[in-house]
């Protein structure tokens, strides 16, 4: 992969018996937007932690560019912006301020490094913060502002490989999409970008691949529509159940559609069902929720959660479980 700004293969890592990142293989090209999904310890940060050399692999190999950032650590890092998951330590900072310091960092003259953050406000709305100061404990800026700071400083300057971490956590909704087209943009203006993110439904928006990382191993690589991998006829059956209630599609023989893939996720239950059907299964939810075995139901598409879900959720989970094979009654 020659192309690419970032080339990872048969990366590993342990830690004690845990094997946090388990021979991970994956790419991204210049222009290119890549998505690291998987659930709370899959091994994403461990992964974004070699990549930018605050831990060494155990086997593999990494290159960025044409730089091997595993024996040298150093050179790869200038071609790498990272947005920590951490907060930035920013305290005694106005977002302006630190933002320009990063741009600095970065090699830009003061004049830029203002133009920068003047921009970035503009940008991702930071306008009435922009002279707010940082104060310990959490002071003076919320959460979700610190977050926009920090992806601020990340793509003060533009670099060849960008990775973030998280980005939209504590980020309120309409910030959240501001923050998704402004990665789409950086990607646009040529930058490889790899995101790391638990948001699956709006990261499927402005990605161009994901990989998904399931125990430490890559357990599905490639387009969102690739992925969704279902017929372009299938809809998705969500019914929310009630709580402690039955779960009406525990006995198949009682579902009255085909069901190409179910999954359990706590209170919903995710049904892929044909779009031939479609009548039959609003009929169906319809009567489970008159007779109040469910709270209520959407039909809509499929999306990529269902298989992120399906990939992921697995029956000795709590509360979940997944059948990937059709089943009809
Ligand atoms: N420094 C460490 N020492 C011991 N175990 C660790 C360390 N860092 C990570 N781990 C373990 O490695 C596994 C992967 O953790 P990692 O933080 O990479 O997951 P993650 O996908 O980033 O999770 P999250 O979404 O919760 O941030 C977990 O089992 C975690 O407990």
């Amino acid at each position: 992969m020659t192309d690419a700004i970032l080339h990872v293969a048969g990366l590993t890592r342990r830690f004690g018996s845990v094997l946090a990142n388990d021979d991970v293989s994956l790419h991204v090209r210049p222009g290119d937007v890549v998505g690291l999904l998987g659930h709370n310890g899959a091994g994403k940060t461990t992964l974004v932690s070699q990549l930018v050399g605050l831990l060494r692999p155990h086997a593999g190999t990494i290159q960025i560019g044409e730089t091997d950032a595993v024996a040298d650590p150093a050179a790869a890092r200038r071609h790498v912006a990272l947005q920590p998951q951490a907060q930035a330590p920013i305290d005694g900072l106005t977002p302006r301020q630190a933002i320009e310091l990063a741009s600095r960092i970065r090699g830009l003259t003061a004049r830029d490094s203002r133009a920068a953050a003047t921009r970035l406000a503009d940008e991702l709305d930071l306008g009435p913060w922009l002279d707010r100061r940082a104060l310990p404990e959490g002071g003076g800026l919320s959460g979700g502002i610190r977050r926009l700071t920090s992806f601020a400083m990340a793509v003060a300057a533009p670099m060849p490989l960008l990775v973030l971490d998280e980005p939209t956590n504590d980020i309120d909704a309409a910030r959240r999409r501001l923050l998704w087209d402004a990665v789409r943009r950086r990607g646009d203006e040529g930058s490889g970008v790899l995101v790391v993110t638990h948001n699956v439904a709006e990261a499927e928006r402005i990605v161009d691949d994901l990989v998904v990382l399931h125990h430490g191993r890559v357990v599905a690589a490639g387009s969102p529509a690739r992925l969704r991998g279902t017929q372009d006829n299938d809809l998705r059956l969500d019914l929310q159940l009630q709580p402690d209630g039955q779960d009406p599609t525990a006995q198949p023989q009682t579902v009255p559609v085909t069901v190409r893939r179910r999954v359990r996720a706590g209170r919903r239950v995710l049904l892929t069902v044909p779009t031939a059907q479609a009548a039959t299964a609003v009929t169906w939810a319809t009567t489970l929720r008159d007779q109040e075995h469910i709270d209520g139901f959407a039909l809509g598409p499929v999306t990529l959660e269902d298989t992120y879900l399906a990939l992921t959720t697995q029956p000795r989970d709590t509360g979940s479980e997944h059948i990937q094979e059709a089943s009809h009654v």
